[in-house]
């Protein structure tokens, strides 16, 4: 799916007036009913209080015409135009009209602080106040309402994006942004949604189709694609029915130091559930019964070193390399680093303290293998490139960095960002309980073994940041998030192959969960309301 800019988005909506020949108000009502019918899925007519807050310009109009909707189905509805501009726009001035017509229901309007409603913690506002259409950060009184909604405990729906906060453009200031419950955006994910500064201000995105034109969307060049599972499954490469395990490439994996040696494990175990078709593991002395013990499908070779790696030597050459978890920062392992980046001619995956080592050293920089996939965590990714002043720039300085040293970058986090070159991946699958000790460690191994299958470098950092999400998923369905460790991840990468192709409707980035838990519902007491949605 992909993500597009602001430009875009009006482009995609000009495209599809012309081409299904309608008018802009046509497709504004199209949105506001999208809107409509997704709450009334969800309350069925309860009497719960809703404060509609419309700006002035077609995000408010699209708020007019989910409060005329709402009024005309007899909720408890109270609509009000956040008058901070006299330049109302045209699709606004005709919902306006509209609502006064056909409701009789004049809006409300705010013009200071003065007129701020009491917002009680049971009921719904609907944040229709700034779309798209943002260019600077609220400020003054409009500053002060968004705090006030903030403030309020209710449930806040925002209607394409929460209020203040910009689609593809950096934060300005976090107290002027609404923090919606649930933001119901226009058929196109917006960027601000994925990234860690901007994105707990749009929790539990639902897009809705309003049937803008699809061929442009798809034709368009995004800013970014978002992985998910239908995306994923086209980098599958079928297992072969004549396939045996040197079909399957060999892994080697280089990781440990002395009470780290659970990184290599983690690893070998992972590369080999991902699919390869051997796997060694290179540890010091210490780690050789810990890895022969806990992992006899992996053979193991050990340096010379009792607790730290100081020459890395193998009798194959190894179809794919995964090095660096757990690894330390000796000087020694320094210098293994430099000998095997430059006589290697095997595919790496980069991980951890060999990332360390690299931002340390520019003789090890100058010798990093191109066409490497490098896994940093954010930590890891400062030292590689610098410190950034918001997530936008440190997108662009993740491409120049992919782009210098033609390697693949993957941006660990929630929403994991894949960059190569100019492009951006954004993944969808993964959950809170993956923030834990050694999740990355398994997803290394799984990238090393997935190039060992004769994935290129770029679908297996794709498949593999989906399946390794996909496989924590599965095991955060059966044991929560807190519970979840690292191996359990790598238990589930079975259940992920084997549901990889099944229905993907649960498994979709758009929660649809319908309200969090700690939505105070004392206000309102309906009993079907509470069996049907606040179990
Ligand atoms: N694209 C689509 O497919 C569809 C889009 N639709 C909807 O249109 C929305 C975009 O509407 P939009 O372009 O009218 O912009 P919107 O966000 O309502 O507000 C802009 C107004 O705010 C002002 N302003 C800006 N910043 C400000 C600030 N800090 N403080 C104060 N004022 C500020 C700015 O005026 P300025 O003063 O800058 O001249 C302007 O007047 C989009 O999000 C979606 O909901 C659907 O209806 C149909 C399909
Ligand atoms: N909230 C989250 N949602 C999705 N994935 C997450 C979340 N937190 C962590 N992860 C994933 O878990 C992994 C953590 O990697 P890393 O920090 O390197 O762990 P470690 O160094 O302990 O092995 C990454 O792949 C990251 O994307
Ligand atoms: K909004």
């Amino acid at each position: 799916m992909n993500i597009l800019s602001v430009d875009q988005i009006y482009k995609a909506d000009k495209i599809t007036i012309k081409n299904q020949n309608i008018d802009s108000v046509q497709l504004m009502e199209r949105a506001g009913e999208q809107v409509f019918d997704w709450i009334e899925d969800i309350l069925m007519g309860a009497p719960i209080h809703i404060h509609v807050f419309c700006g002035i310009g077609n995000n408010g109009g699209d708020g007019l015409v989910v409060g005329r909707l709402l009024i005309e189905s007899d909720y408890n509805v109270t609509v009000y135009v956040v008058n901070f501009s006299d330049k109302r726009s045209k699709d606004f001035l005709h919902n306006y009209d509209r609502i006064k017509t056909d409701t009789k229901v004049w809006p409300t309007l705010i013009k200071s602080e003065k007129d701020f409603p009491e917002i009680g913690s049971g009921d719904i506002v609907l944040d229709s106040i700034f779309g798209i259409g943002l260019n600077r950060s609220p400020e003054g009184w409009v500053k002060k309402l968004i705090e006030h909604l903030n403030k309020s405990g209710a449930l806040i729906i925002s209607i394409d994006i929460p209020s203040g906060l910009f689609a593809n453009k950096a934060l300005e200031d976090k107290d002027a942004v609404i923090k919606a419950t649930h933001t119901l955006t226009f058929q196109i994910p917006k960027l601000a949604f994925f990234l860690p500064e901007t994105g707990p201000f749009a929790s539990m995105v639902k897009t809705l189709d309003i049937g803008l034109d699809q061929k442009f969307i798809e034709e368009a060049e995004p800013l970014a694609q978002l992985i998910s599972q239908e995306e994923a499954q086209s980098f599958y490469i079928p297992r072969k029915k004549f396939g045996y395990k040197g079909t399957y490439g060999h892994a080697l994996i280089v990781a440990g130091s002395y009470g780290k040696i659970g990184a290599a494990v983690l690893a070998s175990t992972a590369a080999f559930r991902i699919g390869a078709g051997m796997v060694t593991a290179f540890v010091p002395k210490c780690g050789y019964n810990i890895l022969q013990t806990t992992l006899p499908e992996a053979m193991v070779i050990t340096d010379k070193e009792e607790e730290f790696i100081t020459e890395i030597t193998s009798d194959f050459e190894p179809t794919a390399i995964g090095i660096g978890m757990g690894m330390g920062k000796n000087q020694a392992t320094v210098q293994a680093l430099k000998k095997l980046f430059k006589n290697s001619k095997s595919q790496f995956v980069i991980d951890a303290d060999a990332l360390n080592n690299i931002s340390e050293n520019k003789d090890l920089m100058k010798l990093l293998p191109k066409k490497s996939i490098l896994t940093p965590h954010p930590g890891e990714l400062k030292r590689l490139i610098g410190s950034w002043n918001d997530d936008y720039e440190k997108l662009e300085k993740v491409k120049k960095f992919s782009k210098k040293h033609d390697v693949v970058v993957i941006v660990k986090g929630a929403y994991t960002a894949t960059v190569y070159e100019d492009k951006i991946y954004i993944n969808t699958s993964g959950n809170p309980g993956m923030g834990t000790a050694g999740s990355g460690d398994t997803l290394s191994g799984i990238l090393t073994g997935l190039l060992c299958q004769g994935y290129d470098i770029l679908s297996a950092s794709l498949f593999g940041v989906f399946m390794h999400g996909f496989a924590g998923n599965k095991a955060a369905d059966k044991m929560g998030y807190e519970a979840l460790i690292a191996g359990d991840i790598i238990e589930n990468l079975s259940e992920a192959y084997v549901e990889l192709f099944m229905d993907p409707e649960n498994d979709n980035w758009e929660d649809d969960d319908l309200f969090d838990d700690d939505w105070d519902d004392d206000d309102w007491d309906d009993d079907e309301w509470e069996d049907d949605f606040l179990k």
